[in-house]
């Protein structure tokens, strides 16, 4: 299979590392993107050819993985435009993009949206997956397995609920660092040394995170567990939820869904 990523930044290189990482059925693993620096860092780091015209890496290959910002897209459709062979299938990891913009776009009839995260760099993402109604099974099925290099994978059959994927897991590790950081710098300011309070934190996220696939109980289980009654835990508990801790996790994934909304230009897909 030979295989192209338009666009070489962060999400494009966390699959690549899980891609390259599996051996994959690549003949051929392709990357274009305008960055000098980035093109070097790809070669030199998983063997990858890489273009700096999208035009010319696209030529004879079998799949193209879409890895730019939302705002970029219309300048690649105009540079791909009528350039992309019909039979080609296009997975397109970005934001907000609606799969008939890309079959628009493009001419092409094969289209999947598919919402990945950045610990697919290590094997360790989950991937969210639509297929537009011009795949055959057999494309849906070259698709799910691509991206499960790299991770765990879901699908979903309406496109809108790509929105909810990008809000809870798209952008879910940033949620999970950002509290791995309030914890460390909570300890630091209780008087925990820097070095400390980050390997406190950080390990509590690894060790909670292993828990909830391999706890063998659901995470409200685990978490009910981990909580004396009238002890620390509770309190803890207990003062979150009095901030309102559940209340703000929802506003959040509600936030991040309407945002996918507006990058798609807003409504629902066709
Ligand atoms: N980061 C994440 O956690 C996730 C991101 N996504 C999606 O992945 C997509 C990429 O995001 P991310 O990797 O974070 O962004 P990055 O900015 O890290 O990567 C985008 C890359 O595309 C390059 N680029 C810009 N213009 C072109 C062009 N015309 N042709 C080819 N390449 C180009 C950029 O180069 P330069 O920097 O020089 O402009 C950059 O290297 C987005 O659509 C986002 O919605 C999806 C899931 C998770
Ligand atoms: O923040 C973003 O828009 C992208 C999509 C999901 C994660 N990063």
């Amino acid at each position: 299979m030979r295989m192209t990523f338009i666009g070489g930044g962060n999400m494009a290189t966390a699959l690549i590392a899980g891609l390259a990482s599996e051996n994959g059925p690549f003949e051929e693993l392709r990357v274009a993107d305008p960055s000098n620096d980035a093109r070097e860092r790809l070669a030199a780091d998983y063997g990858v050819q890489t273009f700096a015209d999208a035009a010319e890496a696209i030529d004879g290959v079998d799949v193209i993985v879409l890895a730019v910002k939302p705002q970029v897209m219309p300048l690649v459709f105009e540079t791909l435009r009528g350039k992309v062979a019909p039979g080609t299938l296009v997975i397109s990891v970005a934001a907000g993009i609606r799969a008939g913009a890309i079959v628009d776009a493009l001419g092409v009839s094969a289209v999947v949206r598919a919402m990945p995260n950045t610990p697919a760099l290590l094997g360790a993402g989950v991937t969210g997956l639509y297929a537009s109604p011009g795949c055959s099974d057999e494309q849906r099925e070259t698709a799910r397995s691509l991206l499960a290099m790299a991770g765990a994978t879901v699908s979903v059959d309406d496109e809108g609920l790509i929105d909810v994927v990008t809000a809870v897991s798209g952008s879910g590790p940033a949620y999970f660092f950002l509290l791995t950081e309030a914890l460390r710098d909570a300890g630091q300011a209780l008087g925990l040394d820097a070095e400390t309070a980050t390997t406190l934190a950080t390990h509590t996220a690894h060790g909670a995170g292993v828990m909830a696939l391999q706890g063998g109980a659901d995470v409200s289980e685990l978490r009910r567990r981990v909580t004396s009654p009238g002890g620390t835990t509770q309190a803890a508990l207990e003062t979150l939820g009095a901030g309102g801790f559940g209340e703000l996790v929802a506003a959040a994934v509600d936030a991040a869904t309407r945002r996918g909304r507006e990058l798609s230009g807003g409504g629902d897909p066709a």
